[in-house]
């Protein structure tokens, strides 16, 4: 079975991964892609590093061009995705990699981005419990947020267990992509070369509720979330710290050994071995490494992913091979590129 896919946001650095990933998938052919300003232009004029499809021509971003296709993957800004989608016919498989359908409650919808809530659909992170389930034969898929992904992972089996308090602490250091294209003052090169900038800080940040939606459903209880981005001069890749007070005595790294073992792409390393981001760059891994703090009783999970993969465009692919019911793995790798 070869499935039509379309690529709205292709000129962008999340719709671009998604692109490089579906180049090396043996079960896609590319069809529509598509952009906002750029439409008109040579892909290869803004993506020079998808050879392939150089001369592709991006068009307008439209129902028209994205109809007669069996997915459709929207790397669209918030706001741009959902009003694409509500045109999109339910028998496309739609996968948002923006934020517009990630969280359950409107409420939160509206307080954390200020517009009307588009509607919750199936969450594209299938390593949570139950994850696959909601994603296997569905018609939306809404792709997590960078920070959520890492951090929810991170965390996920010590809250299944009830082994820590309800309240945990995320700093988690970015590269600048999972800021996009569009030019930003504050990530102009030499505002951002040779320094780290906490940013978001105080709960501030869009990606608070989403953490706390995931942990609170695993936790069947609110789970509270202080959660600190900063940004560094890296083109790729999160590196997040996650900690919160033990409350029940168990054997961690077994815990986790458990919960990840039959994971394709999360990995618990060996014990003298810790995440760097460097290690998954380019791939759809992510490592983990967990340890105690005894004097404190306080649970460390350190996380690494690359943003643009695990982070956005590969959970979209292994979103699709789920709901399409492919190989999950398919177009997908745990191998990253070094040095
Ligand atoms: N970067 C990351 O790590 C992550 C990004 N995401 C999400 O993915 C989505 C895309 O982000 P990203 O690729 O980083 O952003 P970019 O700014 O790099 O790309 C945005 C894309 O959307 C297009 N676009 C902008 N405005 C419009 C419009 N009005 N109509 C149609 N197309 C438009 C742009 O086209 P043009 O070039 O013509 O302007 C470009 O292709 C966002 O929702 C983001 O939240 C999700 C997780 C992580
Ligand atoms: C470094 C940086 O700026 N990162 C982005 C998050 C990227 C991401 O996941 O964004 P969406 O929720 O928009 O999809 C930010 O903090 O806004």
């Amino acid at each position: 079975m070869t499935v039509r896919v379309a690529v709205a946001g292709a000129s962008g650095y999340a719709g671009g991964e998604v692109l490089r990933l579906l180049l090396g998938h043996p079960g896609v052919e590319i069809g529509a892609l598509t952009a906002g300003g750029n439409a008109g232009a040579r892909l290869g004029q803004l993506q020079p590093h998808l050879l392939p499809l150089g001369d592709r021509v991006l068009a307008e971003t439209s129902a028209e061009t994205l109809a007669n296709h069996d997915v459709v993957f929207l790397a669209l800004p918030h706001g741009r995705s959902a009003e694409v989608a509500a045109q999109l016919g339910p028998d496309t498989l739609v996968i948002d990699c923006g934020a517009d359908h990630r969280l359950t409650e409107a409420g939160d919808w509206e307080r954390w981005y200020g517009s009307p809530h588009a509607g919750h659909w199936p969450y594209g992170l299938p390593e949570l419990p139950n994850g696959r389930e909601k994603l296997k034969g569905t018609k939306r898929v809404a792709v997590p947020g960078c920070y959520p992904t890492v951090s929810s992972l991170a965390l996920a089996p010590a809250v299944e267990h009830g082994l820590i308090a309800d309240e945990v602490v995320v700093v988690a250091v970015s590269g600048t992509s999972g800021a996009g294209k569009s030019l930003k003052t504050n990530l102009l090169g030499s505002e951002v070369m040779g320094s780290l900038s906490a940013y978001g800080v105080g709960g501030t940040h869009r990606h608070t509720p989403e953490i706390i939606q995931n942990l609170s459903a695993i936790a069947g209880r609110r789970v509270s979330v202080s959660f600190t981005p900063v940004l560094a001069p890296l083109p790729r890749g999160i590196l997040a710290t996650c900690s919160a007070s033990i409350v029940k005595p168990g054997n961690v790294r077994e815990i986790y050994e458990h919960a990840y073992a039959n994971e394709p792409f999360v990995h618990l390393l060996p014990e003298d071995q810790w995440p760097t981001t460097a290690a998954v760059l380019g791939s759809n891994a992510v490592q983990l490494q967990v340890t105690v703090d005894e004097d404190l009783q306080r649970l460390i999970v350190v996380a690494a992913i690359d943003n643009l993969t695990k982070g956005t465009a590969g959970a979209a692919v292994q979103s699709m091979n789920i709901a399409l019911g492919l190989p999950e793995t398919a177009g997908l790798s745990s191998v990253g590129v070094a040095p």
